[in-house]
């Protein structure tokens, strides 16, 4: 399949470094419940993501893909130092150095470009936080990781680390779509120069309809001669927003790049935010989000 040349832009991240504005993740459809051994079908599928010109890889060690990350990223030629691999560690409370160290041996590599806290909700208290958070700093001192972030942390979380942080962390990995939007988390995010990363960012155009966006995705699709995920994708970049999507067919990996050739209007993205304010959708921890959890 031939490649699509609009480069992806990249945000710069308050730590100095550049993360790519589009991801493929190795989770949703590809997470294994059990260790079922190597799926070549996962790592075919990364590798043809590399070659399509994602640079930007989304993992984390509950998902059990790091193997097939790790042997996608051997397997594609392209040099490490063009890719942007993120993971993840599910429980902070933990050890924290040991995690990251499985994890890099999994994945064949020195170090990620970001090591996140998968979610908050092991912690007890703030102490907990602030002291996970010392622990990550650690392995960012230790060169194990270039950047740290969290996931999953609602304002109050990220209150709490930011009184003890030397690191302010340098993204937050949260469920964002217009039925999503966690305005006052986001202005937070601004205020203290923590980029977000969306996933589930397809959700409006996919398992969360019908819904109120959804005449006006069509609509900007025709408009711009793109699908409705693609829309999905460009209304995240055009707030800042890092979207990370996924896909095993090589068609739909291979159009969502061309979320980068084009450019919403602001009045575009104010109309499809007041229509998706008008319905709330969570796909992923609603057993542990309250349904207050939307800031
Ligand atoms: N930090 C966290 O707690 C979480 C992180 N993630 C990360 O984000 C990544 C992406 O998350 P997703 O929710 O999968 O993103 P997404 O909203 O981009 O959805 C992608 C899914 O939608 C399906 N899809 C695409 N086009 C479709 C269409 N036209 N009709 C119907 N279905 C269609 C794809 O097959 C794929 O399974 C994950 O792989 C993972 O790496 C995902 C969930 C939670
Ligand atoms: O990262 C979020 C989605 C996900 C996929 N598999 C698991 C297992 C445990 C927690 C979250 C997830």
């Amino acid at each position: 399949m031939a490649k699509i040349h609009t480069p992806i832009p990249s945000l710069k991240l308050n730590d100095g470094t550049s993360m790519p504005m589009l991801g493929y993740g190795t989770g949703t459809a590809w997470y294994k419940k059990t260790d079922t051994g190597l799926d070549q079908a996962c790592i075919d599928s990364i590798k043809l993501a590399i070659g399509l010109d994602y640079t930007h890889l989304d993992g984390a060690e509950v998902y059990k893909t790091e193997p097939e990350l790790g042997i996608a990223i051997k397997e594609s030629g392209v040099p490490r130092e063009k890719l942007y691999v993120v993971t993840k560690v599910l429980n902070a409370k933990e050890d924290v150095e040991g995690s990251l160290k499985t994890s890099l041996k999994k994945l064949q590599l020195d170090y990620v470009d970001l090591y996140l806290i998968h979610q908050p909700f092991w912690a007890k208290s703030d102490e907990e936080l602030q002291s996970s958070w010392a622990e990550m700093e650690k392995l960012k001192e230790a060169g194990l990781t270039k950047s740290i972030g969290v996931s999953n942390y609602l304002q109050n979380h990220l209150e709490a680390v930011l009184k003890t942080a030397k690191v302010v962390p340098a993204c937050n990995q949260i469920e964002f779509h217009p039925y999503l939007q966690h305005p006052g988390l986001l202005d937070f995010h601004k205020k203290h120069g923590i980029a977000t990363t969306a996933y589930g960012p397809l959700s409006a155009a996919t398992k969360a309809k019908p819904g109120p966006t959804d005449d006006f995705l069509a609509a900007l699709a025709k408009k711009y001669a793109v699908s409705e995920g693609e829309i999905s994708l460009r209304w995240c970049i055009d707030q800042d927003v890092v979207p990370i999507t996924t896909s095993g067919k090589e068609q739909r990996l291979s159009d969502y790049l061309r979320a980068a050739t084009f450019k919403l209007t602001p009045a575009e993205i104010k109309e499809m935010n007041e229509l998706g304010q008008q319905k709330h959708y969570r796909g992923f921890w609603g057993h542990i989000f309250s349904e207050d959890d939307r800031s």
